[in-house]
């Protein structure tokens, strides 16, 4: 199977664990994709109830098209679950997000949900973080300073560029990325991060996730991260 035929699987797999009534949270990139494609097909052929909150505009654009419910964060009490991608998820179930550009959101939307759960691919998994660049969500005004200081930090950072431009995130805002190839201690390094200002969000979902599903070649496989 190859990597995209294992993100179909998760994402296949993932929907199974939706209810009728539950309020999700729908996360973002091409893993994700799959699962909203999965979802619209049984909201179409169940006619399930759901409301759904998306962590980027993509998202909401393609759940909406599959006629899925989707709502503002702010006009829900309360999420059930949230289904999203990784970038990386190490030995311990921490994350890095926001290969997409869209871990603020994300974030923020996990933070709100009862349970998380990501779907990805083999290559996903990793005994230590840091292989994947490490994403942060700056405000524009001040950023240059705000790579200097991660420089000097010795962090290894760069904006996250395209031809025409700085990437922007849907609360267009820059992101830098830090080219670490190994996170010794996620947890400290989220908390220097914290403390930066002008850094919006950082990439590190520690202690976040209740489930992972491992796309492989041989099927899908349910890990139990935490309750
Ligand atoms: O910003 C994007 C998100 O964090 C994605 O969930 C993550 O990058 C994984 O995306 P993909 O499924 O495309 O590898």
């Amino acid at each position: 199977m190859n990597q995209d035929q294992l993100k179909e699987q998760v994402g296949r797999e993932a929907v199974k664990f939706v209810e009728d009534g539950m309020y999700l949270g729908l996360g973002t990139g091409s893993t994700v994709r799959y699962m909203v494609d999965a979802l619209g097909e049984r909201v179409a052929n169940e006619h399930l109830n759901l409301v759904c909150v998306a962590t980027s505009e993509r998202t909401a654009q393609q759940a909406a098209e599959l006629g899925i419910t989707v709502r503002n964060l702010d006009d829900v009490d309360h999420l059930d679950l949230t289904i999203d991608g990784a970038d990386e998820i190490d030995d311990n179930f921490q994350g890095i997000k926001g290969g997409g550009a869209a871990h603020l959101w994300e974030k923020i939307v996990a933070i709100n949900s009862t349970k998380n759960m990501w779907i990805v691919d083999e290559s996903k998994m990793v005994h230590k973080l840091g292989q994947f660049p490490l994403p942060l969500e700056v405000i524009p005004f001040g950023s240059t300073h705000v790579l200097k200081k991660l420089t000097d930090m010795g962090l290894h950072p760069t904006f996250r560029m395209t031809e025409t431009g700085h990437v922007m995130t849907d609360s267009e805002n820059y992101v830098i990325d830090l080219h670490l190839n190994e996170i010794d201690h996620p947890h400290e390094l989220a908390a220097q991060l914290d403390g930066i200002v002008g850094v919006v969000e950082h990439g590190l979902f520690l202690d976040m996730v209740n489930t992972v599903i491992v796309g492989r070649s041989d099927g899908p496989e349910v890990l139990r991260a935490r309750d």
